[in-house]
C-alpha cells in the first residue's frame, strides 16, 4: 500500500465580498489530491482536501517541499499496519521533516489540504464515513449523527444596503438555521449598530445573532463596540483584535461578559494553548474556532483538543471556523460544538452534502466512505478533474 503521486493546483475562490480586514476580490485556495495504489469499486482510491477560506493557495510551498517529503520517504514507514491503512501521524511526520517550531505561518495550511487529503483516502480505504472512522478509534464508537451550524455572512460588499443584508438573513432562516453571523468593523460604529438593528428585526432575538470584527479592532474600539452591543445580548462577539494579541482579548472579558468567540487565525496547538493561557477566555461560555485546514491538519487538531482538555475545556466548546466537510466530520466524530456554515459564499467549496437540509440548526452528514466530498456534485468535480483528469 503506498502514495502513488500528489497532486495540487490553486482554484479561484474570488468574490466581491469584504470582511473588516481583507476583500476577497483575488482570494485563492489549493486542493489536493493524494492518490493511492489501493482499490475499491475496481478503481484506485483518491483521496481529497482543500485549504478551507481565507488564506490563499500554498502550491509554492507543497511543490517547494511538502510533497517531495512524501514521495520521498520509504512508503513502507508510512502504514498503519494495526489498521492495514495508510498512517497519518507517521505521514504528518514526514511532512514536517527538517521544520523548525514556532511561526506558524503559511506552512501551517499546506500541511493542513495535504492532511486533509490524506484523512479522506484512510476513510475511503476503510470504507466509512470520516465521522464514523474517527468516533470509532477514538470516542468508543460514539458518534454524532447531526451537528450544529450556524450561517455565516453578511459580508460588506458594494451596494449591499439593509434591506439586502436583511433579505439574506431571511433567506438563512428560511434554509433551516436558527443562528446568523455578521461582519462589524468596517464601518464606524454607529453604522454597524443600525445594521445590528437591522438584522434583529429579521432574527428577533440577540441569541440568534452572531457578530465577527475580524481582528481589525485596537482595545478601545473593542471595548467602544462590547459596551454598545451588550444590551442586544448576542450569541457571541467575534475575533475583536489581532489573533495574537492575547492580552487584548483578556481585557476585553473585564468589560463584555456575554460570550466571546475567537482563534480562526491560531494555527498549531502551541498558539491555542497560549490563548487559554492567556487570553482571558472562560471554559463556561466562549467558544474557539480552529480550523484544520488552515492548522496543520486533523493530525495536530488532536493536540489541540489534547490541550484544551488538559486546561479544563470541553471540546463542545469548539464550533471550527470554515465551513467545511472536514470540519462536520470532526465535530461529529469528535464531538465538538458544531460547526460554521457559509450558505452562499466560498462555494463550491462552502456547504456541505446536496439534498441534506438544515433543520432547526442542525445538519446531518452522508453515509458514505470519506469525507464526504462526492455527495457535493460541484466541489467533487473540481476535485475529480485534478485527480482524474
Ligand atoms: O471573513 C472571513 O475571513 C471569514 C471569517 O472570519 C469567519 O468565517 O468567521
Ligand atoms: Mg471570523
Amino acid at each position: 500500500m503506498r502514495i502513488v503521486d500528489i497532486r495540487e493546483k490553486t482554484v479561484s475562490i474570488a468574490s466581491p465580498i469584504a470582511n473588516a480586514y481583507i476583500d476577497f476580490s483575488k482570494m485563492t485556495c489549493s486542493v489536493v489530491a493524494v492518490i493511492t495504489d489501493v482499490i475499491r469499486d475496481g478503481k484506485p482510491v483518491i483521496g481529497y482536501g482543500f485549504n478551507s477560506n481565507g488564506r490563499y493557495g500554498q502550491g509554492a510551498l507543497m511543490r517547494d517541499r511538502f510533497l517531495a517529503r512524501i514521495m520521498e520517504a520509504d512508503p513502507e514507514t508510512l502504514i498503519d499496519h494495526e489498521n492495514n491503512n495508510l498512517d497519518p501521524f507517521a505521514i504528518w511526520k514526514a511532512l514536517m521533516t527538517n521544520e523548525k517550531p514556532g511561526g506558524h505561518g503559511e506552512r501551517s495550511v499546506a500541511v493542513g489540504t495535504i492532511d486533509m487529503a490524506v484523512w479522506d483516502a484512510i476513510a475511503k480505504i476503510e470504507g466509512k464515513a470520516l465521522y464514523r472512522l474517527l468516533a470509532d478509534r477514538y470516542r468508543d464508537g460514539v458518534a454524532d449523527d447531526k451537528v450544529w451550524v450556524y450561517a455565516a455572512g453578511g459580508y460588506y460588499y458594494p451596494g449591499k444596503d439593509q434591506t439586502k443584508l436583511k433579505a439574506e438573513m431571511q433567506s438563512y432562516l428560511d434554509r433551516g438555521y436558527d443562528v446568523v453571523k455578521m461582519k462589524i468593523g468596517a464601518v464606524p460604529l454607529d453604522e454597524d449598530i443600525r445594521r445590528i438593528e437591522a438584522v434583529l428585526e429579521v432574527v428577533g432575538d440577540g441569541r440568534r445573532l452572531a457578530v465577527d470584527a475580524n481582528g481589525r479592532f485596537d482595545l478601545k474600539t473593542g471595548i467602544a463596540y462590547a459596551e454598545a452591543i451588550k444590551k442586544y445580548n448576542l450569541f457571541w462577539y467575534e475575533e475583536v483584535g489581532d489573533p495574537l494579541d492575547y492580552a487584548l482579548q483578556a481585557e476585553l472579558a473585564n468589560h463584555y461578559e456575554l460570550p466571546m468567540a475567537t482563534g480562526e487565525n491560531l494555527f498549531s496547538h502551541q498558539d491555542a494553548r497560549n490563548l487559554l493561557r492567556h487570553g482571558g477566555m472562560r471554559p463556561d461560555r466562549d467558544f474557539v474556532q480552529f480550523d484544520c485546514a488552515l492548522s496543520y491538519g486533523l493530525v495536530e487538531y488532536m493536540r489541540t483538543l489534547k490541550v484544551m482538555e488538559e486546561m479544563g475545556w470541553s471540546s463542545r466548546r469548539v464550533v471550527p471556523h470554515g465551513g467545511h466537510q472536514m470540519s462536520l466530520n470532526i465535530a461529529a466524530g469528535l464531538h465538538l460544538g458544531g460547526n460554521e456554515s457559509y450558505p452562499d459564499v466560498f462555494q463550491p467549496f462552502g456547504g456541505f452534502a446536496d439534498g441534506i437540509r438544515v433543520e432547526n440548526g442542525y445538519v446531518g452528514l452522508p453515509d458514505i466512505p470519506g469525507v464526504g466530498f462526492e455527495a457535493k456534485s460541484a466541489l467533487y468535480a473540481v476535485m475529480r478533474e485534478l485527480g482524474e483528469g
